[in-house]
């Protein structure tokens, strides 16, 4: 009833434990089955060490004659306890020291799968976050990727850590039991039949710790996003004195966490103290049936308790590895939602394209693309020549970045069709052509060169320093302690908005792109030096065809094409 009811209640992720099994046995191949050997070695010869305990008693205790060496020793002719002793100890030691060897081969390739399935999980998931389409990616909380990058990923790989030291004490177990039975099969049985009854509710009520792990998944997922808000928000609540607010929250999401750990730590810790006293009281059973009922020889009694007494040790570990398994496997359950709300496309396909050269116009005929809350782009007709110099405007919400995510092929339309010198937009070989630069650009905690060369790495520092002069910003790069190789900052937190921009535009140009899409990339920058800039662009031979959002009228004079939108629409057109 009770193993019924932790079944239909989905107590326990039998599911995703199947799921999480079967990709790591997809992913170990032979390194699994080496692993599987080990363990099997490992557990054999611990049986082999417990079993030569009974001759070594025996000697020792001058007891009665186990049959099972008796024979052997009679066979060859040895009748003097030293030799016997002095044979039987040197193979006792023999066995642990190989023991030992093959334990240490066994938790180095033990682990070598473990932190290997886990970096080939977080590749997988880097793979997929950069494959997915935009408008899916755009929908996720960072936080909650960071979240699963970081604390899911390790909690999985700790829950395979568990699994794997459960499959070790369960080898341990079936040896220990094995030895158990051969020795005194009757007194064995009677004492396993009073573990199994204790052992399987004790194991069934303690492995319910799957909730309690999807509840820490949550509130480390809330820890993150209240940490990822907080460095976001830092400067504006330093400024108005409001770190309090930022405070109370991270010291709330916390709290949560820290329950849910406590939670487990209070179930694992009630696991131990069962089996601590379920072991005394296995241990006493056996002395006491085994001598009032069974009679057993002394070496047996005192080899039978030792192996008891050494079991305690796996099974404790097979029940807290169930329990850590089952804790952790939420980890893995927040792997696989992310993969559930991504389409995934698998980097093969994208790959063997060849970038198109956009010899012809770009053309866009009756296209639309509704977001989920309704705004977008309706019905938009456009044509632009290469080397044209583009400038989009209108009202906030107007349909500017939608017009420009469709146009790079970071969303598709719904309806209508972009072409590219008469051929249908290919998202895959279309971008590898493209420069696009943002309001608040993309730089990252790194030397300026390594910033401006993330798309063209074999860039020479001559190259470098003139595109920098042409975008006014050499001055900017002299001027830091190392030049070129200053660190910037986490997202060029070290330099001024307009320097990030111009920064962001170097970058863009140094890839010798064939569009060049700017989204209010220069919008941080003084109307002089824009102008200076844009004057810069629109002379660069041979020109890339430049697509621009913007809000100022002044740079709309360096376009040979004007597109205004508004609510979605192309209202006016100026070529
Ligand atoms: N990912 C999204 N999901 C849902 N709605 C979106 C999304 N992106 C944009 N929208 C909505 O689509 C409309 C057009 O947005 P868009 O960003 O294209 O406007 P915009 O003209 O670039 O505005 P702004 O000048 O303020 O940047 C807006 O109403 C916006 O709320």
């Amino acid at each position: 009833m009770h193993v019924k009811q932790l079944l239909a209640q989905k107590l326990i992720p039998w599911q995703a434990a199947r799921h999480l099994l079967a990709a790591f046995r997809y992913y170990s191949g032979r390194g699994g089955a080496i692993a599987a050997a080990f363990v099997t070695a490992g557990a054999l010869f611990e049986g082999a060490g417990l079993l030569l305990l009974v001759p070594i008693i025996g000697v020792i205790t001058h007891a009665e004659k186990h049959a099972l060496f008796e024979e052997w020793f009679l066979a060859m002719g040895l009748n003097a306890p030293s030799i016997r002793l002095a044979l039987l100890v040197s193979a006792f030691a023999a066995v642990l020291l190989l023991r030992s060897v093959i334990l240490f081969a066994r938790d180095i390739q033990l682990v070598r799968l473990q932190t290997g399935f886990v970096e080939a999980q977080r590749n997988q998931v880097m793979q997929m976050l950069a494959m997915a389409p935009w408008e899916e990616v755009a929908q996720l909380r960072h936080a909650r990727v960071m979240n699963l990058m970081g604390a899911e990923m390790q909690r999985m790989g700790n829950s395979l850590h568990f699994f794997i030291q459960g499959c070790v004490g369960v080898a341990m177990l079936i040896v220990q039991i094995a030895l158990a039975f051969l020795l005194a099969p009757a007194l064995a049985a009677s004492a396993f039949g009073i573990l199994l009854l204790g052992g399987s509710v004790v194991v069934l009520g303690q492995v319910r710790v799957h909730g309690i792990g999807t509840q820490v998944v949550t509130a480390g997922q809330d820890l993150m996003n209240s940490a990822n808000s907080f460095l976001g928000g830092l400067k504006t609540a330093a400024a108005q004195g409001a770190q309090a607010f930022f405070i109370t929250e991270f010291a709330k999401a916390q709290r949560n966490v820290l329950a849910g750990q406590l939670r487990f730590a209070k179930r694992q810790a009630s696991g131990r103290l069962i089996f601590g006293v379920a072991a005394g009281l296995v241990g006493g059973a056996i002395v006491f049936i085994g001598f009032t009922f069974f009679q057993a020889q002394s070496a047996v009694l005192i080899a039978l308790v030792l192996i008891f007494a050494r079991m305690s040790g796996p099974a404790l570990q097979v029940q807290q590895a169930a329990q850590n398994f089952f804790f952790g496997v939420a980890g893995f359950d927040a792997i696989k939602e992310l993969s559930n709300d991504l389409t995934c496309v698998k980097v093969g396909e994208t790959k063997t394209e060849k970038p198109v050269r956009p010899d012809g116009a770009i053309t866009f005929h009756q296209v639309t693309f509704r977001h989920a809350s309704g705004g977008g782009v309706e019905l938009v007709d456009l044509e632009i020549q290469p080397g044209a110099m583009v400038g989009i405007s209108g009202p906030s919400g107007a349909g500017k970045t939608t017009l420009i995510d469709l146009l790079v092929g970071l969303i598709t339309p719904q309806h209508g069709e972009i072409r590219i010198g008469g051929t249908l937009l290919n998202a895959a070989s279309w971008q590898r052509r493209i420069a696009y630069v943002q309001q608040d650009g993309f730089l990252f905690h790194d030397s300026v060169r390594r910033n401006l060369l993330w798309h063209a790495p074999d860039t020479s520092t001559d190259e470098i320093m003139n595109m920098l002069e042409m975008l006014g910003a050499r001055a900017i790069v002299e001027r830091l302690p190392q030049g070129l190789d200053s660190i910037i900052g986490e997202r060029g937190a070290l330099l001024s908005g307009g320097e990030r921009q111009r920064l962001g535009l170097a970058r863009a140009l140094i890839s010798k792109p064939t569009l060049l899409v700017l989204d209010e990339a220069t919008n941080a920058i003084d109307r002089a030096g824009e102008a200076a800039i844009l004057d810069s662009l629109a002379k660069l031979s041979p020109r890339p065809t430049i697509v621009m959002v913007t809000h100022r009228e002044e740079a709309l004079t360096f376009c040979n094409q004007c597109i205004y939108l508004e609510a979605g629409h192309v209202r006016q057109q100026h070529i």
